[in-house]
């Protein structure tokens, strides 16, 4: 039953809008998709400051009168040898001026390698027109672009400082960088090229995060981020990998303006070695990052500054209008989700770690759930914090990095995390003393998504190659501000089903002023904004995985105890760990459980190091009518948002289809 309704392209790499990327047909499409209608995301950035140099001012915190105050520039860092590149050019050079080539010039523009100051060392490389004799007759086609091809960090780090307004080295070593006016996605900007295939593969419509846009408009933004990147003295190109299962990997290259988006993907996608950035050819997927540059508002589909475009038959992405570099990495993992399950691959938005035994935990979740944390576990192996696949062979990450929470980030809580801002990793929006260069993880004056991405072997007790056996237990998370979900709660099959469709967490909303009440959010299969085809498909794949593998399924609460936010308070991270401690050594499988009302969640009467009384929400719920009356609204929440999928059949008898409605809440 999985992939059913998917066309017969498994273990083919092509797009299928192959033809139509040739053609570039005009494809007529409904107009004015409703904003309202697009899935709930829960990372819609908070803005503190009005301009840029009030942003800038927020980022450092005044020292003690007593230390001597320094200018913004940073000392001490060389400026005369520019950087240059390991790999033989050439061929690198004509297959990025192919990346860069003009839609209406018809040819690439020059380019150059190295950074422009150091430019008299290196040999210009006169780069041939792609295809038809040019018919460029502007300014822009006669100058030269340097190209900053797979720097390393060092060399990031550099160019970042000398030339990046707000990069700065802190104490621990990581380069602190601001992402500008956007701390966080902006899924209501994103655009997916509606063509006839997409059309009829992809998910469109209420709920789906997928907003059209026609291949036109596409080509409109495309031309206009290559321009950008094309008038700049130089843009930086990294060639780098997706997915640890060598025979489903894709090769992506992103070009962008800034090192600090160069060091960030260095970091988050899977670093080529020398002899495979040697032999790297034509990228399968291609990023052209322009986020300093706003999209034209007048532009057909566009309702903001801000767009983010993903055109899976040209295998294209164009970012205008922010800098927030998650969405490289989101963007990507959009289209792992469109090509994966076209080989029978799931693509997950979870985290993975392993056991000593070989045992492996997924670990599905929202933003903000705990995949990251729990699943950096100094008792296990880490695979992956975000991104997998799993394949008839076993789990995969797509990415070859993590990409950590920082707000309130504690030595004693998190160490790996802690001990991985180091030397290489970026730390995106946080604030730091201005002489001793001491973050303070606990300020939320430019955000509260402050970000470390650092490579996962900066976790020392990382899985490489990030690969592994079939899942064991699939953990699904739910950060609980109403504070009514058990902590923990074995779930069956079915319910397992009901909650991965469901995708509910409830947050509070951030520090905003006066709002006290927390907010539910369902994200279908815990990243709705992420996935491609319609949930019940990923949903169908995860079952008959499930099944197929005697995998377990649990519901982990890591959000609030004995009263809603305000009255109660979250759990203890210290607990959860001990909870998933328990899923993990097998214990909890062999324990005791009862029944609650209303969800039917088997909880257990106990998990070792876990004081009884919390296990069972209502025990530490002073006001058991708030408790009662909390839990019913919750429960009707859950009933709503499952209303759009109880039409949609699973398996291939629809049989599952029934015991999933069943599964939900009942009253
Ligand atoms: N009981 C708890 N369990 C898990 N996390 C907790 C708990 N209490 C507090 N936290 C905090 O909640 C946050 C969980 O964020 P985390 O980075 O793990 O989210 P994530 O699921 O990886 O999200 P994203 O997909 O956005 O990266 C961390 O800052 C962690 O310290
Ligand atoms: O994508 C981001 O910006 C961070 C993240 O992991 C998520 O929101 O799931
Ligand atoms: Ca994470
Ligand atoms: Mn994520």
């Amino acid at each position: 039953m999985a992939g059913k309704g998917n066309e017969n392209t498994g273990g083919d790499f092509s797009f299928s809008a192959a033809a139509a990327r040739d053609a570039l047909p005009r494809i007529t499409t409904e107009k004015g998709g409703k904003s309202t209608d697009v899935c709930h995301d829960d990372t819609a950035p908070r803005v503190n400051f009005q301009t840029i140099d009030e942003l800038h001012s927020l980022q450092k915190k005044r020292s003690a009168p007593t230390t001597p105050l320094r200018d913004g520039s940073a000392s001490g860092v060389s400026g005369t040898s520019g950087p240059t590149t390991p790999v033989s050019s050439e061929t690198m050079l004509q297959s990025v001026s192919a990346s860069l080539a003009s839609l209406t010039r018809e040819t690439g523009p020059k380019l150059i390698r190295g950074d422009p100051t150091s430019a008299a060392k290196v040999a210009h490389v006169p780069v041939t027109p792609t295809s038809l004799p040019t018919a460029d007759v502007s300014d822009s086609g006669l100058k030269f672009t340097h190209i900053l091809h797979n720097l390393s960090p060092a060399e990031l780090y550099e160019q970042a400082i000398k030339y990046e307004k707000g990069s700065f080295v802190t104490s621990t070593g990581a380069l602190a960088t601001l992402s500008g006016a956007k701390t966080g996605r902006s899924p209501k900007d994103k655009r997916v090229v509606k063509d006839e295939t997409t059309e009829a593969e992809l998910w469109w419509g209420k709920g789906s995060p997928n907003i059209e846009m026609d291949e036109q408009t596409f080509l409109v933004n495309r031309e206009r981020a290559v321009d950008y990147l094309n008038s700049l003295d130089k843009v930086f190109v990294n060639d780098q990998y997706l997915n640890w299962d060598p025979e489903n990997r894709i090769k992506v290259r992103i070009v962008s303006a800034r090192a600090y988006h160069s060091l960030f993907m260095h970091n988050m996608c899977i670093r080529p070695t020398p002899e495979e950035l040697e032999n790297f050819g034509t990228p399968d997927f291609t990023i052209y990052n322009a986020g300093k540059f706003p999209c034209n508002r007048f532009t057909h589909y566009m309702t903001s500054s801000t767009s983010v475009d993903i055109n899976l038959g040209r295998r294209e992405m164009v970012i205008l209008g922010t800098q927030y570099a998650g969405e490289m990495k989101k963007g990507l993992f959009g289209v792992m989700h469109y090509l994966m399950p076209k080989r029978k691959i799931l693509s997950l938005h979870s985290g993975c770690n392993m056991g000593k035994d070989g045992d492996v935990a997924l670990f599905f979740g929202l933003s903000g759930t705990g995949k990251t944390t729990l699943s950096t576990d100094h008792n296990r192996y880490l695979i992956g914090d975000d991104e997998h696949c799993w394949s008839e062979t076993g789990v995969s990450n797509i990415e070859g990095g993590c990409y950590a929470k920082c707000i309130d980030l504690a030595r004693e809580k998190e160490p790996d995390i802690w001990n991985a801002i180091k030397f290489g990793t970026v730390l995106e929006n946080v604030v730091f003393d201005e002489h001793t260069r001491e973050v303070d993880y606990t300020d939320k004056s430019v955000t509260e998504n402050t970000r470390a991405a650092y490579p996962i072997e900066y976790i020392p007790n990382s899985k490489i190659p990030c690969v592994g056996p079939h899942p064991k237990n699939v953990i699904l998370l739910a950060c609980d501000a109403f504070g009514v979900l058990p902590p923990i709660s074995k779930l069956n099959l079915a319910q397992t089903m009901y909650h991965f469709i469901s995708g509910y967490t409830a947050l509070v909303a951030g520090t905003e002023e006066g709002v006290k009440e927390p907010r539910a959010t369902f994200s279908a299969c815990f990243g709705a904004a992420f996935i491609m085809l319609h949930p019940t498909k990923y949903a169908a794949m995860l079952a008959e995985k499930m099944q197929a593998q005697g995998a377990t399924g649990w519901l982990v609460n890591t959000g609030w105890s004995g009263g809603s936010y305000g009255s109660g308070s979250r759990i203890k991270l210290a607990y959860t760990r001990k909870i998933i401690d328990a899923i993990h050594s097998g214990s909890l499988l062999n324990a005791t459980y009862r029944k609650t009302d209303i969800f039917g969640l088997e909880i257990p009467n106990e998990v070792e190091g876990v004081p009884s009384e919390i296990l069972e929400p209502i025990n530490a719920w002073e006001d058991k009518m708030a408790y009662e009356d909390t839990l019913l609204k919750l429960a009707g929440l859950f009933k709503s948002n499952f209303e759009t999928f109880t039409s949609h059949k699973i398996g291939d008898d629809g049989k599952l289809t029934e015991e999933i409605l069943a599964a939900g809440p009942n009253f």
